[in-house]
């Protein structure tokens, strides 16, 4: 039994206590006795664990990149209890014995709930299905071909077909090929500005446009995956109305940058879908206050310091974001004001348990102690070699922010410790 003292929740101090894996009392103060282990919670404030859908883990074939066990420890350390790691590993999970391996090592390395998304089509791109209905039966969490868009109607509606059967979602990394114009970032003053090829914004809404009408002929859950532009905003709302069964993720860097803070060819500030404009910026912060975006997802993309140099012409795609992406809404929407703590749960616990149908969200007797111990008081500074993660691949680095996990609790045990 471990003993959770003195610990902030909903304003109020508690204790908590754990049996096995479950929350068992909650209680103003629960007295110690010799079998519990204790953890003095130093009035911190106790949180749902945090919950990401949309991880890069890159094992196998880019273990140089991150390990399940180097992710894991980076969720853990950023309060996430739960991940979704994405399948563009090499070689990608595309079929069930890829799939078999896939879970047995998030199981063995993983020091958080490592949930799998399987692909879409082989190696991501194929004019293929994957065996939908075997790999769902096998516990995917559902399907993606992330990293690329799905090119061809009838692919995609295949596949949707095949998900609504057996009731798993697709995720949906929406771009069309034939109007990014091998861009590296936005296209828009900034680009022009810096004489570097820009990405429209057209190919995210364009696809999800045909994505929505195919989702709401078949009924699937349709999840948008990191949501960058207005007018994607709108289609999602629109969907909605029309009953749609579709939720959106939007991540932690498209709500607090923009193209025009991007002011030389930096690395760092390259991802896909790249940063867009600021009126897309305030669509997004707009769209996830009103709940037309269900979730923040961080997209961790890890890569090596060699990949992420030089000129964002030839650096690779993405940044980390599992161990920033709540000190960073903490402090840029719950500490300014913008919106309260419980909001903040909502959008990095709460939702995405409901969407995905696991558990988690809430801290509650007889549920899994699925927890994270924050202090919210103190500043500090985001410095790389904090990182548990192998990739330090973000412009957040020297940013000050509020909110440092004490302690991740996964299924009753620590998962990591401040
Ligand atoms: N987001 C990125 O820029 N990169 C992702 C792929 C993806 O999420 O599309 C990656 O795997 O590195
Ligand atoms: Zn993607
Ligand atoms: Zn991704």
């Amino acid at each position: 039994m471990t003993l959770i003292q003195n610990v902030k929740l909903n304003n109020e101090l508690v204790s908590l206590l754990i049996e096995d894996n479950l929350i068992k009392q909650i209680a103003p103060t629960i007295a110690p006795t010799p079998e519990m282990t204790v953890i003095e919670g130093e009035e911190n404030t106790i949180l749902p664990g945090l919950i990401d859908v949309h991880v890069h883990f890159r094992e196998p074939g880019l273990t140089y990149k991150e390990t399940i066990k180097t992710g894991t420890k980076a969720s853990a350390r950023g309060g996430f209890t739960t991940v979704f790691a994405m399948p563009n590993v090499k070689p990608v999970i595309d079929n069930p014995e890829s799939l078999q391996q896939m879970i047995e090592l998030n199981q063995r390395d993983g020091v958080v709930k490592t949930q799998q998304y399987a692909a879409i089509s082989s190696n991501l791109s194929a004019l293929d299905n994957t065996d939908i209905e075997k790999m769902a039966q096998m516990g995917a969490i559902g399907f993606t071909n992330d990293g690329c868009g799905v090119q061809q109607a009838n692919i995609m509606y295949e596949a949707m077909l095949k998900a609504k059967d057996v009731n798993k979602p697709i995720i949906a990394h929406v771009e069309d090929n034939s109007l990014t114009n091998q861009g590296v970032m936005n296209e828009g003053e900034s680009s022009k500005k810096l004489g570097l090829p820009g990405i429209s914004p057209l190919s995210e809404s364009s696809q999800l446009a045909r994505d929505l009408v195919l989702a709401h002929s078949t009924g699937v859950h349709y999840h948008v995956a990191h949501i960058s532009t207005k007018e994607s905003v709108e289609l999602v709302r629109l969907a909605k109305q029309m009953g749609v069964n579709v939720t959106a993720e939007v991540s932690p860097h498209h709500l607090l940058l923009d193209d025009s803070m991007v002011e030389s060819d930096n690395p760092m500030m390259k991802m896909n879908p790249p940063l867009r404009s600021k009126a897309d910026r305030k669509a997004l912060i707009a769209g996830l206050i009103e709940g037309t975006i269900d979730m923040i997802a961080t997209d961790h993309a890890p890569h090596s310091q060699e990949e992420k140099q030089g000129s964002m012409t030839t650096a690779a795609f993405g940044i980390v974001g599992i161990e920033t992406a709540f000190s960073l809404i903490y402090t840029k929407f719950v500490k300014s004001g913008l919106v309260d703590l419980a909001t903040l749960v909502k959008w990095m616990s709460k939702n995405p348990a409901q969407a995905f149908y696991i558990q988690g969200g809430q801290l509650e007797i007889g549920k899994p102690a699925d927890l994270t111990i924050m202090d919210l008081d103190s500043e500090y500074e985001i410095k790389a070699e904090d990182f548990l993660s192998k990739g330090t691949n973000t412009p957040f680095l020297g940013w000050q922010v509020f909110g440092q996990t004490k302690y991740t609790i996964v299924d009753g045990k620590i998962a990591y410790k401040g």
